[in-house]
């Protein structure tokens, strides 16, 4: 028996769609979203209908007919903390991500994509590993305020989807690793994978780390009080300045780690800044990952768009080989993490958790 499955992963400035037979990909996509088109929309579920149209266009582009479908995957989003795992899309989930009452995050449209796409056809809707899986070790909790704990929100698909794939590479089991993954994307997270578990990791969206082509990361606490109180912005606006308005968009005017390093290519000495502390701010972080791992790292694996760069790998790993050898898998696998969560469920390996 095979199974024909739909995948949808939104990322804060793009839609990647994909379709699968089993393991197989039929055909992928990748639709890139401009500052200015995802910022017509005033909420990430207000981009529903908007990305649900580029997908069925893609779908009928391809000719695709969509009635030979058995499952539709989601990349999960803000929910609750939760164990990494595939989930079916029940109501009270899809209401979670549609009150986005832990945040807004365009992840949480995967989820509330795949129910609409699956109801519509009768057939099953899961996500598999949100940005919300939990494994924490205790003392990384602590932020210096109790009313203030370090969350875990992150880009867990890719990073434990490239973790797997490079301990099969070598041969050796995910659990006997200690690895440091860092996703560089529209958000970037850099964690410490030891025994199975990402004991640790910058969170990607709250900003405790390195900024990234969006968002601020760690900015200066007091600095960033009286910001918020100088009636400047309203909440939502500060929010937004902190996430979406800020890294590479704030200083150079764009999104794009490609249009950055164009810039600093042609002579722009701020853009070359900007992309350098980038650069210094994400090599501090794999520092402090090898500090929790008591600098016992096996390797140090860079994913993500960002890490189709041979300037930004290259930068990056001259300050952190010291540590351990880095490793390079530009761009990431969500979308086969994605199928193969499903198909674990399916072929009966695993079962669907429920939320
Ligand atoms: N070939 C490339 N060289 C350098 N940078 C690239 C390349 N391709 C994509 N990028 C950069 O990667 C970033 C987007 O990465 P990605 O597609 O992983 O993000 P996303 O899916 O939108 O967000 P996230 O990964 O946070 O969920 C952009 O800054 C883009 O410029
Ligand atoms: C929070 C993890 C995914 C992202 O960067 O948006």
């Amino acid at each position: 028996m095979s199974y024909k499955s739909l995948i949808i992963n939104p990322g804060s400035t793009s839609t990647k769609i994909g379709v699968f037979e089993d393991e197989t990909l039929l055909f992928e996509e990748t639709l890139r979203h401009s500052t200015e088109e995802i910022a017509q929309y005033d909420s990430i579920v207000a981009q529903k209908d908007f990305r649900k149209d580029v997908i069925a266009k893609v779908l009928a582009e391809n000719n695709f007919d969509i009635k030979t479908l058995d499952v539709v995957v989601g990349r999960g989003g803000l929910l609750k903390p939760i164990p990494g795992g595939t989930y079916t899309v029940t109501d009270e989930l899809v209401k979670d991500l549609v009150e986005a009452k832990r945040g807004e995050h365009a992840s949480n449209l995967g989820g509330i994509l795949a129910k609409d796409f699956a109801d519509e056809l009768g057939i099953p809707a899961y996500i598999v590993d949100p940005v919300v899986v939990d494994e924490l070790q205790d003392v990384a909790r602590l932020s210096g305020h109790p009313e203030l704990p370090r969350t875990s929100i992150f880009h867990a698909l890719n990073q434990k989807a490239v973790a797997k794939r490079y301990a099969k590479e070598v041969g050796k089991k995910y659990e006997d690793l200690n690895l440091i993954v860092v996703h560089m994307g529209g958000g970037v997270s850099v964690g410490a994978h030891t025994g199975g578990k990402v004991v640790d990791v910058f969170n990607a969206l709250d900003g405790d780390g390195a900024f990234s082509p969006e968002r601020a990361g760690g900015v200066p606490n007091g600095e960033l009080v009286r910001l918020c109180y100088s009636g400047k912005y309203t909440e939502k606006e500060m929010i937004k300045q902190l996430v979406g308005k800020a890294g590479f968009n704030a200083y150079c005017g764009s999104n794009d780690a490609r249009d950055i390093e164009a810039m600093a290519k042609n002579g722009d000495k701020h853009a070359q800044l900007v992309f350098d502390a980038f650069l210094y701010q994400v090599s501090k972080d794999i520092g402090a990952q090898a500090a929790v791992l008591s600098g016992k790292v096996d390797q140090i694996i860079l994913t993500g768009g960002i890490a189709y760069g041979k300037y930004a790998t290259e930068e990056i790993t001259k300050r952190v080989q010291f540590i351990a050898p880095v490793t390079v898998y530009g761009g990431e696998d969500e979308l086969l993490a994605l199928a193969q969560g499903a198909l674990r469920v399916l072929n009966g390996e695993e079962e669907a958790k429920v939320y």
